[in-house]
């Protein structure tokens, strides 16, 4: 499978394309429209998405409420369009309509039209505005922006609905701590539980957690500072298999942690115990295998995170990304004008206090397709019945060795 997202933050629309999905896999407008409902909830979040409507429209790929094998291809559309059809407008326009003080006297349009010439650290603006060659921050924040996920978590929810109709895999994502306070032990979110992770304000199932969780986004907010946190993705049902130790790039686990990775803001990956392995002798580090009461081989845990080798080993795979605190913060840091060559503080317009909440649905979404395309490889097919007799041929196999 392949896909690419284009579009800016404040453009018309977002759009993405997903290419390889077999067909009969059974979705609906409803089923994105959900994901992307999803992806906006969570606390700490800025008054963007108070009124941001993800209007979802599919556009290719999708007939009667099941994809054909064509490409996918989703729009969605940016509810505050009309706001920014001159700042952003694709055409030129006249350069009167661009004068700061030219436009209605509107504090925040006078705010769009000024030129973004203070890079905010932290953010990708001066690092993209060098490598660009442009005079403005502007169309680099507009495509680093994280507004793009909302086109990945569109792509996520394909991805899901095929991974769970072909194999019965199933996935869930919650918050492990937001700065440096951390949910409770607990048990690990289960399917059933993805209800429950909605309803919570931060994400979690531990009532304590959620707690010290808001006050610490509420404790950052006052303070006119910003919060960072780490999310945890648990897939459901992955046969053993997925991914292989043959290929550097096929890797199951390299895969996912370059998916993670490449979410804005998120600064380091790990899979399964991850870091903490690094500190256990290797006597306690390891899954030992036994034969469960039904004969069959199991593992007596899973510190692993359900991949060795750089396949999945069939138990859970257990995903971390750890997300650092937004950079467009409002006690805003020092900085250089661009234009002038003088100090400065920080460009700062409306932003979020912490992002882990829709980042857990973010993360959720990359390994949904990180495991779509690795299912894809060794099921195959170019339809779900096809995919599934092909795994259902392959599991019979490893039921007879294993
Ligand atoms: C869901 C989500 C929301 C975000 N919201 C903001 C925000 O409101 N303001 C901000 O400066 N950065 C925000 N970020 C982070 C920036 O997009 C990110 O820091 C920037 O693109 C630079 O990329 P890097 O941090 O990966 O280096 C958000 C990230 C995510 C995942
Ligand atoms: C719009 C979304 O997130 C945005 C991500 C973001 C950033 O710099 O990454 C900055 C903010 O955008 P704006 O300046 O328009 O308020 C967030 O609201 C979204 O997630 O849908």
């Amino acid at each position: 499978m392949r896909w690419l997202t284009a579009g800016e933050s404040h453009g018309p629309a977002l759009v993405a394309t997903l290419d390889g999905v077999p067909s009969g896999v059974r979705i609906t407008t409803e089923t994105v429209r959900d994901a992307l409902a999803r992806r906006r909830l969570g606390y700490g979040r800025g008054a963007r998405q108070s009124f941001e409507r993800d209007e979802v429209r599919l556009l290719g790929g999708v007939r009667h409420g099941a994809t054909t094998g064509a490409p996918i291809a989703v729009e969605i559309a940016n509810a505050e369009w009309p706001k920014w059809d001159v700042v952003m407008s694709a055409d030129p326009v006249p350069p009167e309509a661009l004068l700061v003080d030219a436009g209605t006297g509107d504090e925040r349009e006078v705010a769009r039209n000024r030129a973004l010439t203070r890079p905010r650290p932290g953010h990708a603006d001066l690092a993209g505005m060098l490598s660009y060659d442009l005079a403005e921050a502007r169309p680099v924040l507009e495509r680093a922006s994280a507004r793009e996920t909302a086109a990945r978590v569109a792509l996520g929810a394909v991805a899901e609905a095929y991974l769970q109709q072909v194999a019965g895999i199933r996935l869930v994502s919650h918050v492990v701590s937001v700065g440096a306070e951390r949910a409770g032990g607990g048990h690990a979110p289960r399917p059933e539980d993805a209800a429950a992770l909605d309803a919570s304000p931060v994400r979690t199932l531990d009532p304590l957690a959620e707690r010290r969780f808001v006050e610490a986004i509420d404790a950052a907010r006052r303070a006119g500072d910003t919060i960072g946190g780490v999310a945890e993705v648990i897939a459901w049902g992955v046969p053993v298999g997925l991914g292989t130790h043959v290929q550097a790039d096929r890797r199951l686990d390299a895969r996912l942690a370059g998916a993670l990775m490449s979410i804005q803001s998120v600064k380091g990956v790990e899979v399964g115990d991850g870091f903490a392995q690094a500190a256990l002798p290797g006597s306690r580090a390891h899954d030992e295998i036994v034969r469960g009461p039904d004969g069959r081989l199991t593992r007596t845990s899973n510190h692993a995170g359900g991949i060795e080798g750089g396949t999945s080993d069939g138990e859970p795979i257990v995903v971390r990304a750890a997300f650092k605190p937004i950079s467009t913060v409002p006690r805003a840091l020092r900085t250089v004008d661009l234009a002038t060559g003088g100090d400065a503080t920080a460009l700062h317009q409306r932003s979020d206090t912490c992002q882990v909440v829709p980042g857990a649905v973010i993360a959720q979404a990359e390994a949904a397709l990180v495991l779509a395309d690795a299912l894809g490889d060794h099921a195959g097919g170019n339809s779900v019945a096809e995919a599934r007799r092909n795994l259902s041929a392959y599991l019979d196999r490893v039921r007879e060795r294993a």
